[in-house]
């Protein structure tokens, strides 16, 4: 049995990923929530904000309930866990990544993927496609607001938009110095709205946004499962929405949004209908686990 992993990031968010094909390598069973925080380690394992196993949907038990009449169409299956071995509906930055490693392992030719490839999540099929610039773009569905929030650090409150990119977000908009931020805890936030947690974005809208862009801001997020990232793609969306609806009235929110995270720079392309993600992937590194650390 092969215990190979990769690493890789993308705009610094990082993942251990873990090819797995035919599903039977890292079974549910065995990939559970204490593996999954001690390969996420960044002293005593392989370090990542998470887990990405790269599996066929065929083998993924709770697939069909997830992809219904898509399943099909999915040969794919991005079974995603944060670092704390809970899962989430959606990674944008994991997903650019997923196919960069199926392309990387020769499990897909990059050159098929130029209309992009239907990929299975636990929040339904995205199409996640290669870019010309060596980036990846993503198709998020469209952005859903459900209502006004609040979060708290330090005492000091943030209103903020709640954003679903069919995992939650709490979107905050603020002139706050968001460097004297303490994200080294979860902000406080309402257990009423999020139920399930809430990743939580502090953002700045920047003036003057770059050519081609309606709006430039930067952000910094606490992540649901995880702790504060260098960057989170289904933040960058949901902000995005949330700084374009800002000024403008629900039906008419479109444009595109130059996100800058502390780890790079995304793109997102907003309309009622969908978000598109743009940015990088990158494989840093490939290995096998030892006997001896699988054993410890
Ligand atoms: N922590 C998130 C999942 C990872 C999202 C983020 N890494 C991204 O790139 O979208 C959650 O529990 O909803």
């Amino acid at each position: 049995m092969s215990d190979r992993f990769l690493l890789g990031h993308g705009t610094e968010n990082d993942f251990v990923v873990l090819p797995d094909p035919d599903g039977d390598r890292w079974p549910e069973d065995r990939l559970d929530a204490a593996l999954v925080q001690r390969l996420c380690e960044r002293r005593a394992g392989l370090g990542g904000d998470g887990v990405l196993r790269v599996v066929r949907s065929r083998h993924v038990p709770d697939a069909a309930a997830v992809l219904g009449d898509a399943l099909d169409a999915c040969e794919w299956f991005m079974d995603h866990r944060n670092a704390d071995g809970s899962h989430a509906e959606m990674c944008g930055n994991g997903i650019r990544l997923f196919l960069h490693a199926l392309v990387t392992e020769g499990l897909l030719d990059r050159a098929a993927c130029a209309d992009g490839v239907l990929v299975g999540t636990r929040g339904g099929p995205r199409r996640v496609g290669a870019g010309a610039d060596g980036t990846y773009w993503v198709d998020m569905g469209p952005a859903r607001p459900f209502g006004r929030g609040e979060a708290t650090v330090g005492g000091q409150a943030f209103p903020g938009q709640a954003v679903s990119m069919g995992n939650p977000h709490l979107v905050c908009l603020t002139d706050a110095d968001l460097d004297a931020l303490d994200l080294g805890r979860q902000p406080g936030f309402d257990t009423g709205l999020f139920p399930e947690g809430v990743n939580v974005e502090f953002v700045r809208v920047l003036a003057s946004p770059a050519e081609g862009a309606d709006a430039h801001v930067r952000l910094r997020v606490h992540e649901r499962g995880v702790g504060e990232t260098r960057s989170c793609g289904t933040g960058a969306c949901a902000t995005a929405y949330a700084a374009l609806a800002a000024g403008a009235d629900d039906a008419a929110v479109r444009g595109t949004v130059v996100v800058d995270v502390p780890g790079g720079r995304l793109t997102v392309d907003v309309s009622p209908e969908t978000t598109v993600l743009r940015g990088p992937a990158v494989v840093v590194a490939s290995g096998e686990l030892t006997r001896e650390w699988l054993g410890a």
